[in-house]
């Protein structure tokens, strides 16, 4: 596949791939992943994705007023502190960064201005825009450095008119030194404050915080391995570790006698829950509230039984209650997904002191970066 060029590659460095064809990324990814799970099995050939590119149903972009008094809005620069102005990036989604370009024009009308740092002056930090793949809805979170959003009302229904596609558009303050944080609180300015898509059948709603994969396509790839790499029955309770707004629960939740997830943001909890009731999911599913690692240590002591168990956790990957609870609590299947297969590795020498490793299977997530996900399929060893 022929390659795009892009003009800030050097400054940006998002794309740490770009200058390699679409083949020798996968090759490249392949061959990261047999380095680092290697040990453990054989490496099946890494899932590519049918279009690499504009894929990215979320992007963020900074926004600063240059030394001329010029906005500019854009992406951090690798080297310094600079951000490097962009209209578009090859891989966002083109509705997200056409509006983002809209929402830097509608500042200069109506004579707003970006945050500023060190004067503690001016409005906008940046912007998040999420789309719904499969929907068509569009979320918009505009994040200012204090509570002063000026003609605030004004400035929405110029926004809305302008991109009709938008389903909703919130206001959050980050007063952290941190750039591309939200606030914790979110005020709604119009719409329901969230957007709803559709994975794998089901319907999701997701929120300006919520933890959403990014690359809906081979989302909906992942997910079904997944979910077939579980064998999942009839008679199983399932545990969805990490579980974030519900998704894998929710369309595990077909094919299992009960699901229990288990997640740490207040916020995504509320979603997973709101998504069981969109989906007509009442009986057979829960979503807890806390750190994975506490609840398993308690259902490893009260001898709860799991026949399978998905964990996804962050980068970080599992910590160490998480994992000796689960190898004490002993599941059949475990299916380990992960978007860091170094920390994969590390849990992955505890997890085998119990289980076999059947499959491997890297997919590309996000294309022309370097990271690679990868699913790890594993059954308890006979005793
Ligand atoms: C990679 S995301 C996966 C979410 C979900 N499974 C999905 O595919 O959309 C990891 C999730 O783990 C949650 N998380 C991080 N640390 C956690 C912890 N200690 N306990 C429970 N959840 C945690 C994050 O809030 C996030 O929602």
């Amino acid at each position: 596949m022929a390659n795009k060029k892009c003009p800030v590659a050097k400054k940006c460095s998002g794309c740490q791939l770009s200058n390699m064809t679409y083949e020798q990324q996968l090759e490249w990814k392949q061959k990261d992943t047999e380095k680092l799970l290697g040990s453990f099995g054989k490496v099946s050939e890494i899932i590519g994705a049918d279009d690499p590119y504009n894929y990215r149903n979320k992007v963020q972009a900074v926004f600063r007023s240059d030394r001329n008094g010029r906005i500019i809005s854009g992406v951090y620069q690798s080297s310094r502190n600079g951000i490097v102005g962009i209209d578009s990036c090859m891989l966002d989604d083109k509705r997200a960064d056409e509006i983002i370009v809209g929402i830097r024009d509608l500042l200069r009308s109506f004579k707003l201005h970006p945050y500023d740092e060190g004067t503690e002056r001016g409005f906008l930090r940046h912007v998040l825009v999420r789309v719904g793949k499969n929907t068509g809805e569009i979320l918009v979170t505009l994040v200012g450095g204090n509570s002063m959003f000026p003609k605030k009302h004004d400035f929405v229904k110029a926004l809305v008119k302008r991109f009709p596609d938008i389903t909703t558009v919130t206001f959050s303050v980050n007063r952290t030194p941190e750039m591309l944080l939200l606030g914790e609180n979110n005020e709604v300015l119009y719409g329901e404050g969230y957007i709803t898509d559709i994975l794998c059948g089901k319907r999701f709603r997701i929120s300006p915080h919520s933890f959403y994969q990014i690359n809906h396509a081979q989302t909906e790839k992942l997910y079904d391995y997944a979910i077939k790499a579980a064998k999942l029955t009839k008679k199983d309770v399932l545990l969805d570790a990490y579980s974030g707004i519900g998704t894998i629960g929710i369309i595990a939740s077909d094919y299992v006698k009960q699901v229990q997830g288990i997640e740490y943001n207040a916020s995504a909890v509320r979603d997973a829950v709101k998504n069981c009731h969109e989906n007509g999911l009442t009986r057979n599913i829960a979503f807890n509230r806390g750190d994975a690692g506490e609840f398993l240590e308690k259902k490893a002591k009260l001898g709860t039984h799991y026949d399978a168990v998905i964990l996804d956790p962050a980068r970080t990957g599992a910590d160490r209650k998480f994992l000796n609870s689960l190898v004490k609590i002993a599941p059949e299947r475990i299916v380990y997904i992960s978007c860091n297969p170094a920390t994969q590795a590390r849990d992955l020498k505890t997890l085998t002191k119990k289980y076999t490793v059947t499959d491997i299977q890297p997919f590309d997530m996000f294309p022309h970066t370097r990271h690679v996900e990868c699913v790890v399929s594993m059954s308890r060893k006979e005793e």
